[in-house]
């Protein structure tokens, strides 16, 4: 192109542009994956959310498990539902996370009143939140 600017295309090293590659997993942005990296910002989402040391915390969309640790140190116990079965090995291969039950990803939480934290997209809660109040 002459006189013309040379429009650089950005190398995906994820195999597509839906793809970006952080800490050796491929994050899906169609599912919302992305993961807090800053621990103040961490710490200052879980102080600002006021948990208190007996609440049941629900947490929708754990990913790597950045905020759960912080979660499970406020409150008495962290119930995460994940989509993604990686992101569900990152977390419960994490030495903090102790699962009472066979299977995350089948978890009802129908039975539990926990405090809600939502950090990911309305589209994605909204499933999760209706079925806890028509229950
Ligand atoms: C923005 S990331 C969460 C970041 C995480 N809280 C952190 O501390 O880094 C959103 C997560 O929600 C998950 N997710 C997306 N749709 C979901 C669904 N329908 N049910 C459960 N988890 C879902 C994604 O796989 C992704 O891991």
């Amino acid at each position: 192109m002459a006189g013309g600017k040379m429009r650089k295309e950005k190398p995906s090293r994820a195999g597509g542009s839906n793809h970006q590659y952080q800490g050796g997993i491929s994050f899906h942005k169609s599912k919302g994956q992305h993961i807090l990296k800053n621990p103040v910002l961490v710490d200052a989402i879980v102080q600002k959310s006021g948990i208190k040391s007996l609440d049941i915390i629900l947490e929708i969309g754990p990913s790597t498990g950045n905020l759960t640790k912080k979660l499970l140190e406020a409150g008495k116990s962290v119930i995460a539902v994940e989509l993604d079965p990686r992101m569900v090995l990152e977390v419960i291969n994490k030495p903090f996370f102790y699962i009472p039950y066979p299977s995350l990803l089948n978890l009802q939480c129908h039975f539990y009143y926990p405090f809600l934290l939502t950090l990911i997209f309305d589209q994605v809660s909204s499933i999760y939140l209706l079925s806890l109040f028509t229950f």
